[in-house]
């Protein structure tokens, strides 16, 4: 025929038409032919070859939950222990009124904002030095989090850990916030990796962050060329990145060009607005979706297929 797009696909290949998590209508695609071919790509290549890399404010975490409270971001869990000193507090604001709007300036190129994002990271880890504190404190204020996960998070986590996939929760924010979370919600299985910037001591004192620092550009695999993680990881080319925000689609980059990746996006604000960039930016927007039930249909396509070569592997060997 040759023309790839007539030609009839293999049995047993997949539609995104027959994938009812994909057909609901706040679940939007720029290319679902794309969408469509990377999941089958997924589920031919088997959980050894997956990976999957996700953000942890307002992905893992809800951005709206059914209370209506707001859920707080790893730093704004540590910002709200009650023994922190008060110059603490006023200075940290000043920074971040300082330097957000620039983190967020559509205007000012990515180099010139890395140099601020080093800035404000440094000056942060700088105010984040010098008094005692326990990490009892932000244990408490997680445990009000806990419960503010994504709906199906557990179940997603599970399955993860059951099938083997390496899970790296990336966090520009402070990790020992985002690991009392996922401690507490009882997700941290032994697949599950973060990277993220962790409270140092020294005389028992809080001083600053642990290196490498992690910021809003630097958040991506490059970060962890050369550490064991990176081993772990970096032949399994079949990755799936969960996100809010934009720059969250390129937390895979580093990996080989070759890798195949599924970019899914978590929209909640001014949707309308952000609709057209999302949606150039990953291969599935997900409007208002406060659950893992996307995420989770993909997982439960490829252990299907996972299910039935072992079980022909089996009838195999025994009629051998
Ligand atoms: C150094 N610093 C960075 N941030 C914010 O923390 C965010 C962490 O970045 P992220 O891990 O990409 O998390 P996200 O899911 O919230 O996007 C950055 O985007 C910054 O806006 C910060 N926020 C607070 N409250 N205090 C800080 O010192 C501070
Ligand atoms: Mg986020």
């Amino acid at each position: 025929m040759g023309c790839d797009e007539k030609r009839e696909p293999a049995s047993g290949y997949l539609r995104v038409q027959d994938i009812p998590a994909l057909t609901q209508d706040h679940c939007r695609m720029l290319d679902p032919a794309k969408v469509e071919r990377i999941i089958n790509e997924f589920v031919q290549g088997g959980p050894e070859r997956m990976q999957l890399v996700s953000d942890f404010d307002y992905t893992i975490t809800k951005q709206r939950t059914d209370d209506g409270c707001a859920v707080l971001s790893s730093f704004g869990i540590f910002n709200a222990c009650e023994s922190l000193p008060e110059n603490f507090k006023v200075e940290t604001e000043k920074l971040y009124r300082k330097y957000r709007p620039i983190e967020i300036d559509p205007h000012m190129p990515v180099e010139e904002k890395t140099k601020f994002m080093i800035e404000w990271w440094t000056k942060s880890g700088e105010l984040t030095s010098g008094f005692s504190f326990d990490q009892s404190e932000i244990d408490h204020v997680a445990s009000k989090y806990k419960h503010a996960l994504r709906d199906r998070t557990h179940e997603f986590f599970a399955d993860l850990d059951r099938l083997g996939i390496p899970t790296l929760v990336f966090s520009a924010g402070l990790g020992n916030s985002v690991v009392s979370v996922l401690r507490q919600a009882n997700v941290m299985h032994p697949n599950v990796r973060v990277v993220s910037n962790f409270l140092k001591y020294r005389n028992g004192n809080l001083d600053g962050f642990q290196q490498p620092m992690i910021h809003t550009f630097n958040k991506n695999e490059t970060v962890l060329d050369g550490n064991e993680y990176y081993d772990l990881v970096h032949t399994r080319d079949h990755i799936i990145v969960m996100g809010d925000s934009i720059g969250d689609a390129d937390m895979a980059s580093g990996v080989p060009a070759s890798s195949h990746i599924m970019k899914i996006g978590f929209l909640f604000d001014h949707v309308e607005a952000n609709m057209e960039k999302y949606m150039k930016t990953f291969d599935i927007v997900l409007v208002d979706d406060q659950t893992m039930d996307v995420p989770r249909t993909l997982l439960g396509l490829i252990e299907k297929q996972h299910q039935l070569n072992l079980q022909a592997a089996a009838a195999k060997q025994s009629s051998l």
